[in-house]
């Protein structure tokens, strides 16, 4: 059986990220629909940031030298010759003894090179008592003092999130080349399984990872294709799966693929021409994880079992579909150390996988484990866990207090 980690990196090795070499794989968007897309192309601006200097206060635009010795028993008193609202150009250069009412945001105007905010002032009409010495250039904000044209802003392959949406707007860019959201089909097969609204038969199971396997995936931003409940007979399964990898770049399936006589989906994967890379993993749960490519698609034939199925997914599935999708950094699993509040135990055989919670206690990371059953067919203590803690193979327990890995969810 392969180690996990002989298992990720023959799946990452599979993995050929969408490319900007290729048009298919490129939409533009707007703003409004940049949230949690792939930059493409990096991005560069003509503008500097600030555009121009600028007033980081609301007060008076002074020259430096006049004020420098200014005090509250020794103010000095300068002319005010012009009204500087943001927005507005100014259009006279401020001589020794003057100065401009300005505002914040408001550029600065020729000769000044100082700001003196208000509380630091006392108006006199047309005139302006400065009580405080400032210091030289202070509250200007220069032009390009946070980033000068001409220089990469934003990297190709990130995902883009308010901060980034914000600065593709101040650089007006409201056209963004983007990776194209990747398309996963997502099919479950049973004889048992049955819709969430059809009555419940004797041995029959509800049909529950299509449901988690769609939101998983649409938090990737991915585009799931609900291929339905498929029975465990071979030719509905074939039919299901070559219309998978003919509309999808990633397949999902969930169930046979173990050893049952109803496990039929290694051997449909293989009729159709597939070529499998991996059958099983010393992981638990999730053992049978089947991995195989198509000319055009990567399948992912993961365990029935509920746990088996969303495990396999967070430590294997998520990061393959992040770096499919073009994200250039961030997507191998990273894992925190944190101090186990409980005895964990495993048969020491696979590298075994605990869910429940990562927790803050005084700055330091706790995990919690989830209560009751970590049985694979366990879906309900699940519930409100954020995190899987590992015990690796060859080890039997990790004691209450003593570090443990942990892959954030
Ligand atoms: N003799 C052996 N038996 C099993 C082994 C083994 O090594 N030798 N491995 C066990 C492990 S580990 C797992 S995990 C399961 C995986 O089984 P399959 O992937 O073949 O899945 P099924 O047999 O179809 O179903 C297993 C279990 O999961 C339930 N299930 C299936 N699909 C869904 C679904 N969409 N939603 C909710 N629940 C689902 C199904 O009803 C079964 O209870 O094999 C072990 N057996
Ligand atoms: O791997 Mo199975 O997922 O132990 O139940
Ligand atoms: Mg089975």
């Amino acid at each position: 059986m392969l180690s996990v980690r002989d298992a990720e990196n023959i799946i990452f090795d599979l993995v050929q990220p969408l490319t900007t070499q290729i048009d298919k794989d490129i939409e533009i968007v707007d703003l409004f629909n940049a949230n949690g897309r792939i930059l493409a192309d990096s991005v560069v601006s003509n503008l500097d940031f600030p555009h121009w200097d600028n007033s980081a206060m609301d007060g008076y635009a002074v020259r430096y030298a006049d004020v420098q010795e200014c005090s509250q028993d020794k103010p000095v008193t300068l002319q005010i010759v012009e009204d500087i609202p943001a927005g507005y150009q100014p259009q006279i250069t401020i001589q020794p003894g003057q100065a401009a009412r300005i505002f914040t945001g408001a550029v600065m105007p020729q000769g000044a090179d100082t700001i003196v905010m208000q509380e630091n002032t006392r108006r006199e009409e047309d005139r302006v008592a400065i009580l405080t010495a400032p210091k030289p250039e202070e509250f200007v904000r220069k032009r390009a003092n946070y980033y000068q044209a001409g220089n990469s802003l934003l990297a190709a392959g990130i995902e883009l999130k308010a901060a980034e949406i914000a600065i593709l707007a101040a650089a007006q860019c409201p056209q963004i080349k983007v990776y194209r959201k990747l398309k996963v089909a997502i099919l479950s097969s049973g004889d048992e399984l049955v819709t969430p609204n059809q009555s419940l038969q004797p041995g029959q199971i509800v049909d529950s990872n299509q449901y988690a396997l769609a939101a998983l995936v649409q938090q990737m931003g991915a585009e799931p294709l609900m291929l339905g409940i498929i029975k465990d007979e071979p030719e509905a399964l074939r039919e299901a799966i070559s219309n998978a990898i003919n509309n999808a770049d990633i397949v999902l399936s969930s169930g046979g693929v173990s050893v049952g006589d109803y496990d039929y989906v290694e051997q449909i994967i293989e009729s159709l021409g597939g070529e499998i890379h991996i059958r099983s993993v010393a992981v638990k749960p999730g053992k049978p994880l089947t991995v195989a490519t198509f000319p055009h698609t990567l399948y992912f034939g993961l365990p029935g079992n509920p746990g088996s199925a969303l495990v396999t997914f967070w430590r294997f599935v998520k990061p393959a579909i992040q770096k499919f999708s073009g994200l250039a950094e961030g997507w191998k699993p990273e894992f925190l150390q944190a101090e186990s509040l409980h005895d964990l135990r495993s048969n020491g055989k696979r590298e075994t996988y605990i869910w429940g919670n990562l927790k803050v206690n005084n700055g330091a990371y706790q995990f919690q484990v989830a209560g009751g059953s970590q049985s694979s067919s366990n879906l309900i203590n699940l519930a409100q866990t954020n995190a899987l803690a590992v015990i690796p193979v060859g080890q039997k327990s990790i004691s209450r207090r003593e570090k443990v890995q942990v892959l954030l969810l």
